[in-house]
């Protein structure tokens, strides 16, 4: 089902009329839709019905207390990588005895936290980082409930800045180090070990490489069950990719149908981390067009949103759908480079995209609901876009537009 369609020539979120929307809130604009973010959550729960398990959105890829609450009210747990993160699960109603707690520098403030507020599990990626945890926990009279997250060295063929599960990659333990530090995490008071984790990165378009890494770790679990260490659950991470352009990834369905297999006889609960799966088309960034300009060599469409909106096609040469909210028919397309105004050369949402524009037209950059808000900065004191949420007929602001005033705020001169 599509959330962002064409209904009558116009382009809607669920039944909202876009360009309506754009009045309202103005421009650049991100705009979720409630209904496909439950249906993309949904597919994963239901995929691992079968099994025990607790999907744990990875919050990274859009942290708004709004998307957390919508998940939080389904049941969802949460994968958070930071005490920030934590916050807004807490302040957004999430249960923290669903939240696992990855990332690789935890701080002492955001481990006591964590231990206070009882979350399900921390997701080690270091031995010196396991000390660091049995000491914060026995200083607090506490047991860490602990996995390991191993570095399986598996190839995720995907962009190497999003690739976590090479050898060379900064995550995790490696594999063949594992044991080694399980046992040693079994020896401390301060711990409890109960699972296994592994990530091996973001956007993968096949099953192969979750198939790979997940007999690895299931190897380990063996491993380390006759080494007297019972793993009760097993963290299999985030990573399913979505269609950006002409990507066939798999389905909810067909990736918990690749992996389920390999349980069979095992009683192990299953942790999923999705991020990107969950909400990158559940969202659409809404900018308008403010100038056309035509050169000799190229056309640039030049429009309010910029690489601070939205940095993927900037970072990894992400290519993000750009189509018109009221398709023109009356003008021909042209090919122009989208880019924004900021003061880089990389600043573009997009290259060479073949569009009937206008100058005041309004566009969609497609999938923005993951990685989108969440990366945006205010470079070039841009204040960042506002965040509006779909639910049926109607509208809700959910984060509003920051102001030049907010940003200068912060700061102050010396006295
Ligand atoms: C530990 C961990 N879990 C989950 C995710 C979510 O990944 P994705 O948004 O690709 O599902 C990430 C990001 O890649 C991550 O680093
Ligand atoms: N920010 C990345 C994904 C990072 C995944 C986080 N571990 C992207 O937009 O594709």
């Amino acid at each position: 089902m599509t959330f962002f369609s064409y209904q009558h020539g116009r382009l809607c979120a669920e039944n909202s009329d876009l360009s309506q929307l754009a009045h309202q809130y103005g421009t650049p604009l991100y705009v979720y839709s409630r209904a496909a973010l439950e249906a993309h959550y949904r597919a994963f729960d239901e995929a691992f019905s079968g099994v025990a398990h607790q999907v744990c959105y990875a919050v990274k890829a859009n942290s708004n207390l709004a998307v957390l609450n919508v998940l939080a009210r389904l049941g969802a747990g949460f994968d958070i990588v930071s005490g920030g993160e934590l916050a807004r699960v807490l302040a957004a109603g999430g249960d923290a005895s669903k939240v696992v707690f990855s990332g690789l520098g935890k701080q002492d403030a955001e481990i006591a936290t964590a231990l206070e507020a009882g979350i399900a599990c921390f997701n080690v990626e270091s031995a010196a980082e396991l000390e660091r945890i049995h000491r914060v926990a026995v200083s607090l009279g506490k047991q860490a409930p602990v996995s390991l997250r191993v570095n399986p060295d598996v190839d995720a063929q995907t962009h190497p800045y999003i690739s976590t599960g090479l050898k060379e990659n900064k995550f995790g333990i490696a594999i063949d180090e594992a044991l080694a530090v399980y046992q040693h995490a079994a020896s401390l008071s301060g711990l409890n070990v109960i699972g296994i984790d592994c990530h091996i990165g973001s956007q993968l378009t096949s099953t192969t490489p979750f198939a790979d890494a997940l007999d690895r770790v299931l190897a380990m679990i063996d491993t380390l069950a006759q080494h007297g260490i019972v793993i009760e659950h097993l963290d299999i991470g985030g990573g399913l990719g979505v269609r950006y352009r002409d990507e066939t990834p798999p389905t909810p369905a067909e990736y918990a149908q690749a992996l389920l297999g390999k349980l069979q006889g095992r009683t192990l609960t299953v942790y999923l981390e999705p991020g990107r799966a969950i909400a990158a088309n559940a969202g659409i960034l809404l900018t308008k067009v403010e100038f056309l300009k035509p050169t000799n060599y190229k056309n640039f469409a030049i429009i309010d949103a910029a690489m601070n909106d939205l940095i993927r096609p900037s970072l990894y040469g992400a290519w993000m759908d750009i189509i018109p909210v009221q398709p023109h028919t009356d003008i021909d397309k042209q090919r122009y480079d989208v880019v924004g105004a900021v003061c880089e050369t990389g600043d573009f949402l997009g290259k060479d995209r073949d569009l009937a524009l206008r100058a005041g037209d309004l566009l969609a950059v497609c999938g923005a609901g993951a990685y989108g808000f969440v990366m945006s900065s205010n470079y070039n004191t841009r204040g960042r876009a506002a965040e509006i949420m779909v639910d049926g007929d109607k509208s809700y602001v959910i984060r509003r537009r920051e102001t030049i005033a907010d940003l200068l705020a912060l700061e102050s001169v010396l006295p």
